[in-house]
């Protein structure tokens, strides 16, 4: 069980603390609520790597407090950063470019975000780090963000003979600005990280794409942060060619928006119950992917309110199925749909999504496994899967220390007697309050 494999280092004093396992017990009527989710991870540590990047300071409100967001303050702490934080609002005291601490360990914890957007951000500095992530940050790639800032300059040798990731020694002299060519097709975080560097290039700088961007919506996130902050950037409509000036950024008050990845769980049992969920605090417009999976759930039959407040799901009395969904430009959801799928009235295939093989675990084979124990018929394939109608009986589960894994198991537990979820204090990495949400509207959870 994944307890044994979990790196309860890259846990945070903001985690869900001395827990082993979470009992599910099946909804007794469907569940209807209105609920709060909690600050986007990913607009959470943008904002606080590009703030500390700025001249002056910052105050960011609506901040999530998980341990991805610790692990990224800890670390720009550790640069020198002076960031204070007060319940969900933190003040970030920018270092205008050039970083206090120019040598030390930087510690990363699990966050990809953290780990390349800080490595690209030091390497735009000047400077001597020590760079390391968790145990499976440091098995994640990061081979084309590293050739890319070394072509910029950066000197980066990989301490694991053999392998082009973390932990890494980075020697930083600032980036040279010109044009890089880049992949996207593992991951958009590469780009991500280099355009967040880039207004602290010597020259401008253009970064084309050679081929496709996993999830687009990602670098537009980065995008109109980086606007918002101050910096000129000309993109084509594709994101295949985009121009940074050498500006810097400014500091700004900036209010985080709310997880819509974090929403999708919510959304999901209201799917699976038949019940009704509204996520308050989000709206359709927002640039995060994720938001798009009201559009599979309203495909497999649920209704879906995007007007008035929030946004609402009601769940169908038999979820629909037949279905072969591209997964790819939301990727993070794969998982819920591929635990909502033993439930519709056919099988389900998801497609394109190879690079969830190198998130927090490898989420093809993390589904697979899961649904196999439940006795779900599964197929397998390199870049998806097919789930084949089923009812699953309830076992214990492994977590794959893996936060949405274990939030997307949680979710089967509405509707299946008997399953229990291994180490699920590795929901913590995006939210740490999973469970008592679950608790807030009816699900019925214990914590041991
Ligand atoms: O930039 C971001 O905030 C993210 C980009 C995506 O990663 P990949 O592009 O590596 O798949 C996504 O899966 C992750 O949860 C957050
Ligand atoms: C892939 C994920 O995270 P990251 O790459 O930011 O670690 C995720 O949150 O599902």
């Amino acid at each position: 069980m994944s307890s044994n494999h979990a790196d309860l280092q890259a846990r945070s004093p903001w985690a869900l603390q001395d827990v082993t396992r979470a009992s599910m017990f099946p909804a007794t009527r469907p569940i209807d609520a209105d609920l709060v989710v909690p600050g986007s991870k990913s607009f959470t540590n943008r904002a606080l790597i590009v703030a500390a990047l700025a001249r002056g300071t910052s105050r960011l409100s609506g901040l999530l407090r998980s341990d991805d967001a610790y692990w990224c303050i800890e670390a720009l702490r550790s640069l020198g950063v002076k960031v204070d934080v007060a319940e969900d609002e933190v003040t970030v005291h920018g270092i205008a470019g050039s970083w206090p601490n120019a040598n030390g360990r930087i510690y990363t914890g699990a966050g990809g975000t953290t780990a390349r957007f800080l490595t690209s951000a030091l390497a735009a500095g000047t400077g001597e780090w020590y760079v390391e992530g968790s145990k499976r940050m440091n098995e994640r790639p990061m081979g084309v963000l590293f050739n890319t800032l070394r072509d910029l300059g950066a000197t980066i040798e990989p301490l694991t003979k053999g392998q082009d990731t973390l932990p890494v020694q980075l020697i930083a002299n600032g980036l040279r600005g010109g044009r890089v060519q880049m992949s996207g097709s593992v991951s958009s975080q590469f780009i991500s990280g280099v355009l967040i560097a880039a207004p602290y290039a010597k020259a401008p700088l253009t970064v084309e794409i050679t081929d496709t961007i996993v999830q687009h919506a990602y670098v537009h996130i980065t995008l109109d942060m980086m606007r918002a902050f101050g910096s000129e950037v000309v993109a084509n409509a594709h994101l295949s060619e985009m121009t940074v000036s050498p500006t810097g950024y400014q500091g700004r008050d900036y209010e985080i928006e709310a997880d819509a990845s974090t929403a999708c769980y919510f959304w999901a049992i209201a799917a699976l119950t038949g019940g009704r969920v509204r996520v308050k605090n989000l709206s359709y417009d927002t640039r995060q992917p994720d938001v798009h999976f009201v559009d599979v759930l309203k495909d497999m039959g649920c209704a879906v309110d995007i007007g008035g407040q929030g946004i609402e799901v009601r769940g169908p009395a038999r979820l629909r199925g037949g279905l072969t969904i591209s997964m790819k430009e939301m990727s993070d959801q794969a998982l819920t749909l591929a635990f909502l799928a033993p439930f519709a009235d056919g099988p389900i295939a998801i497609t394109d999504v190879e690079h969830i093989r190198h998130h927090e675990s490898d989420r093809l084979a993390a589904i697979c496994e899961t649904l196999s124990r439940l006795g779900i018929e599964v197929e397998e394939r390199r870049d998806g899967v097919t789930i084949h109608p089923g009812t699953p009986s309830g076992t214990l589960l492994s977590s794959y220390d893996d936060h949405r894994v274990a939030m997307a198991q949680a979710i089967m537990g509405t509707r299946v007697q008997g399953i229990d979820i291994d180490d699920p204090g590795c929901v913590s990495k995006t939210c740490p309050m999973f469970f008592d949400k679950l608790k807030e509207i009816g699900v019925n959870v214990t914590l041991a």
